[in-house]
């Protein structure tokens, strides 16, 4: 049996852990929490509807896993290691020197990091073409995309491993050619939520309504078609070339007039605020809950296409 370890069980890390150990893998897992028995306790019953719906195993699992008290123990054995630390350059920096020292040449590492490059994380391993980047979307458990992005010295073999693993987990990788800050969804969603944020903070529109705003239209239809397709379709018999001499001028100018946003600790403040008032009536694991719920049903009737 695979052995991997999955470092930092927050919100991404546990997720994946949940996924590597119904997929059968061994598992160990690392976090310096002093509340990580609890907290994975809490995350095993949390997660139940999400493994029915996902027609994974619920309890089984749970065997696969070992909660290690020490970085060494929980990596020294692993092919795979899936880290899930916080979003720091220098501490990922450190950590991936640090695990070096007890893995197999022929471990993998795999950071989960939502904007750093590998060729910056792995700045201070020795061996830097085993390590690249395995962006998921939140949460891994159900969402299909991981981001592959090697770094300046990962290795070809690193790359096509790391394809291979993730798409045997039934995920969609998607290997990215050169490394940018961000890679390519979340630089096209914080573009987005820039905007999205300016509205609701001017008051264009509520929170709540922004949201169905979205997921009435742009939502449901990258869903389906992703956002170069919906363009092409937009522009009639004559696709892509028709949209951008109709609407290129108009695009343009929106784009002149979107907005800034500051996250300073007021506009926080200020969203947080409107967050609670359109959201607060539910816990975050009730909204996961329906999310995971809707997202599945989706994507089962996708795939049936
Ligand atoms: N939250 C999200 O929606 C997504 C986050 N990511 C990325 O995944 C990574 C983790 O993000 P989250 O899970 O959201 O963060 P989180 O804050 O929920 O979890 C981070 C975990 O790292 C642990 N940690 C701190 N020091 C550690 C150490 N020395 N060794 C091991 N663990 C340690 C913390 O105790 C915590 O449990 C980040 O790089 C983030 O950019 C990627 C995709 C989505
Ligand atoms: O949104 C996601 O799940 C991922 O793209 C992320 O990396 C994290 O959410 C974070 O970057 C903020 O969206």
């Amino acid at each position: 049996m695979k052995r991997i370890a999955v470092v930092g069980a927050g919100t991404i890390g546990l997720s994946w852990a949940t996924l590597f150990a119904t997929k059968g893998f061994r598992v160990f897992i690392y976090d310096p929490r002093n509340d990580l028995k609890e907290v994975f306790e809490e995350y095993v019953q949390s997660i139940k509807p999400t493994l029915e719906l996902l027609e994974l195993p619920t309890e089984e699992w749970v065997q696969h896993i070992t909660l290690s008290t020490s970085l060494e123990e929980a990596v020294k054995d692993a092919q795979i290691i899936q880290e899930n630390g916080p979003e720091n350059l220098a501490w990922k920096q450190q950590l991936y020197a640090e695990m070096e020292q007890f893995v197999a040449p022929d471990t993998l590492f795999l950071s989960s990091s939502s904007t750093l490059g590998a060729s910056d994380i792995a700045e201070k391993m020795q061996m830097p073409g085993r390590m690249l980047i395995g962006h998921p979307f939140n949460p891994p458990l159900v969402m299909p995309l991981v981001e592959v992005v090697p770094g300046k010295s990962t290795s070809q073999d690193s790359v096509e491993s790391a394809m291979t693993f993730y798409a045997s987990l039934g995920k969609k990788p998607r290997l990215i050619q050169k490394e940018v800050f961000g890679f390519v969804a979340n630089r096209l969603q914080f573009a987005m939520l820039q905007e999205a944020m300016h509205l609701v903070d001017s008051g264009v529109v509520s929170m709540n309504d922004l949201d169905e705003i979205v997921k009435d239209s742009i939502g449901l239809r990258w869903a389906v078609t992703g956002p170069m397709l919906g363009m092409h379709l937009g522009g009639g018999q004559s696709g892509m070339e028709a949209f951008l001499r109709h609407l290129g001028t108009t695009m343009e100018r929106t784009w002149r007039e979107q907005g800034d946003v500051v996250l300073d600790d007021e506009t926080i403040k200020r969203l947080a605020e409107k967050s609670l008032g359109a959201y607060g009536h539910r816990t975050i694991a009730e909204h996961g809950r329906a999310r995971d719920e809707l997202q599945i049903e989706f994507l089962t009737k996708r795939r049936e296409k």
